[in-house]
């Protein structure tokens, strides 16, 4: 069958839509590229071969369109400000609740002071807006950010007193694997700069004040000499003293290019699995989940708790807000670190297959992360249809690490997801299920169980 031109201009048209362009400035490109091609490359003008670089000159005449120092600049000092006000917040070291709860609550106040006539009521569709306009004020924080020499004075700041300590550890032992360490870096110079405030401020000059922990622990100057870049971004980073049973190995696993398979009980601290190798790593993680809820809750922990620029693409963005997120990632460099989508986003969008292909001619497809990965299999017991077609990501792309997390797999469970997934020779941790704190005990019912569950709590468990 031949060469179908009007076919093609459609399906081009169709993913300028799809990107979230206007119509008139697609019709405009798609002649352009028409003409480009002239008669005799017609055949080439398809979504496979020039998508790419419909898309990019789609958003060249898009920015020439669109007057950015005025209609964007205002937008950009309202994110500033939002995204100001979360850092301040979070340096002035007040508490976080739990981060679901937290999420939620900030979802909730920020929606009320947009607004004075906001209903005070939180919809998923008020959170889900949230979660949109943070990522909107962290958008163009990142893209205002300038590499070169702001970037290089994050890390003086951090060296300087650090190494006439005779001390070499520096930020760079943590950055230098990281080609976009302007993206992330300014929780980690607050950190490793708060650590060492805590040298100069200390008369004995043997400990430093941890600026992660909540009650101002300190920790010991030695200990901190001791560390690799696993150890030290655990710390600074995330803020934890030590890694639980197997993070380390499949941190060290998947920096080392190996597929994974990570087994831990819910609430084992499987996140930390991807997260930190998303920071040591060049580019980006492409992590797939199956629900928008923890989506929003992982986007929202990794921004505000963490500082690390993470993002997400679903079909509940405007086409607007999702253009930023490709415009983002269609820079040499993204300076997003950790791209969160649904499987449907993977198996259906043939423009998402051709954007992570691209992010890889560019060296920035970090790895593939597969969470909850039971859905893939029909023995799990949440089987999701789209998450069987993530098996397209290893034969897309199988130079690119994948690690997939659960914590519920049987042994047949695990053999037919790693058989989906293609990554049958994945290293395999499973971390043990044994949970010490945990004991069960059998009881007679009496007349009025809720009264005596209530009486037992009360007597077991008084001022816990
Ligand atoms: N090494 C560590 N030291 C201290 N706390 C940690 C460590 N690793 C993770 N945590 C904390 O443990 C909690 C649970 O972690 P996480 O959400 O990653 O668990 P999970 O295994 O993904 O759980 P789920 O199965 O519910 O998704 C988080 O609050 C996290 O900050």
């Amino acid at each position: 069958m031949g060469h179908d031109l009007e076919l093609e201009k459609t399906r081009l048209l169709s993913l300028a839509s799809e990107f979230g362009f206007r119509s008139d400035i697609a019709r405009h490109c798609l002649q352009q590229l028409v003409d480009l091609y002239g008669e005799d490359g017609q055949d080439f003008l398809t979504v496979e071969h020039c998508g790419d670089d419909y898309l990019a000159r789609l958003a060249d005449a898009t920015q020439v369109e669109e007057d950015w120092d005025t209609q964007t600049q205002g937008m950009e000092g309202v994110a500033d400000e939002e995204w100001d006000m979360r850092v301040h917040k979070n340096d002035r070291g007040e508490k976080e609740e739990e981060h679901t709860d937290c999420a939620n609550d900030e979802a909730d106040e920020e929606h009320s002071a947009e607004s004075d006539t906001a209903e005070s009521d939180t919809s998923d569709e008020d959170y889900i807006d949230d979660v949109a306009s943070l990522n909107k004020a962290v958008n163009p924080r990142l893209a205002a950010y300038v590499p070169d020499s702001s970037e290089s004075e994050d890390v003086m700041i951090i060296e300087k007193p650090i190494s006439s300590r005779n001390r070499d550890y520096s930020v760079h032992s943590i950055t230098r694997n990281i080609d976009s360490k302007r993206s992330w870096s300014s929780k980690a110079a607050m950190g490793i700069h708060n650590l060492n405030e805590g040298v100069v401020s200390d008369d004995v000059g043997k400990s430093a004040a941890l600026s992660n922990s909540p009650t101002g622990e300190k920790i010991a100057l030695d200990k901190v000499n001791s560390m690799d870049d696993f150890d030290l971004a655990n710390l600074v980073i995330f803020g934890n003293q030590n890694f639980r049973p197997l993070q380390r190995s499949a941190c060290e696993a998947t920096m080392k290019g190996n597929d994974c398979f990570v087994l831990m009980p819910t609430g084992g601290g499987k996140s930390l699995c991807y997260q930190l190798p998303a920071i040591l790593s060049p580019g980006v993680t492409v992590v797939v989940s199956p629900l928008l809820s923890l989506i929003q809750d992982q986007v929202l922990t990794l921004i505000k708790r963490h500082d690390i620029p993470a993002t997400f693409l679903s079909s509940q963005q405007t086409s607007s807000q999702s253009w930023a997120v490709i415009q983002e990632l269609r820079k040499s460099r993204p300076s997003c670190k950790l791209l969160y989508v649904t499987p449907e986003k993977i198996a259906t969008s043939e423009s998402f297959q051709t954007l992570l292909r691209s992010l890889q001619e560019r060296g920035q497809l970090a790895r593939f992360v597969v969470d909850e990965a039971h859905c893939v299999s029909q023995w799990g017991h949440d089987f999701r249809p789209d998450y069987k077609a993530l098996g397209i990501l290893k034969q897309l792309f199988p130079t690119i690490p994948l690690m997939a997390l659960t914590a519920t797999a049987t042994q047949p469970v695990r053999e037919e997801i790693m058989k989906i997934l293609h990554v049958p020779r994945a290293l395999v941790l499973e971390a043990s299920f044994d949970r010490p704190n945990l004991t069960y005990e059998v009881v007679n019912k009496d007349q009025d169980p809720l009264k005596q569950l209530g009486q037992t709590i009360q007597d077991r468990f008084k001022g816990q």
